[in-house]
């Protein structure tokens, strides 16, 4: 099946004014502080650049980057998540921010979060742009969340439909071409 990119379901100008209002919180909460942004490729790319350009200068922000696989059909997953491409960076006794484009059925952020309290993070909070929260299957912690959405397949904003769209700059529903 070929998609394409129907309505806005989010404009940019609102994407904008809630990245904002998450920085804020994340400023205040980490005042003084170090953080070390983890953003979960590909998907959190954007929001990733737009968020932290946000945060105030007097968090001590460090940028990271990494990815996580999960085996399973491209529209479900198994459950098995793993990382697929690590950050290299000594974890002990960082503040962790794991920043990721939306969330579904949870699996992926809690085996982040897992993974980094393993590690021996001093803490470990997630910000999230989307959450479909219809979807979750692991009740897992969502520290700071832009929108909640319906269950809906959604593109831009860095997100994809078969690694397409995470261009645009507004976040939209789908649609079959032959519609
Ligand atoms: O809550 P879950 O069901 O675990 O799903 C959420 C994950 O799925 C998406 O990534 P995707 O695998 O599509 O990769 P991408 O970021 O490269 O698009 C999204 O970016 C999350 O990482
Ligand atoms: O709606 C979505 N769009 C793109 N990627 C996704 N990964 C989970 N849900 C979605």
């Amino acid at each position: 099946m070929e998609l394409k990119a129907a309505e806005v379901l989010i404009a940019r100008e609102q994407i904008a004014a809630r990245v904002r209002v998450l920085a804020a919180e994340i400023s205040r909460r980490y005042e003084g502080q170090s953080l070390t942004v983890i953003g979960i490729l590909r998907g959190a790319v954007i929001f990733m650049a737009d968020l932290v350009r946000e945060i105030s200068p007097s968090v001590n922000v460090v940028m990271e980057f990494m990815k996580a696989a999960s085996y399973g059909s491209s529209t479900t997953s198994s459950g098995k998540v793993t990382i697929s491409q690590g950050t290299g960076i000594a974890v002990k006794g960082r503040n962790i921010l794991i920043v990721e484009d939306i969330v579904d059925t949870g699996l992926t952020l809690q085996h982040l979060r897992g993974y980094f309290k393993d590690e021996g993070a001093a803490s470990v909070e997630v910000c999230v742009l989307l959450d479909k929260k219809e979807r979750r299957v692991v009740d897992v912690p969502v520290e700071y969340t832009g929108f909640v959405i319906p269950d809906e397949f959604v593109v831009g904003y860095g997100m994809d439909y078969d690694q397409k769209m995470r261009n645009l700059p507004s976040i939209h529903t789908v649609r079959s071409v032959s519609e």
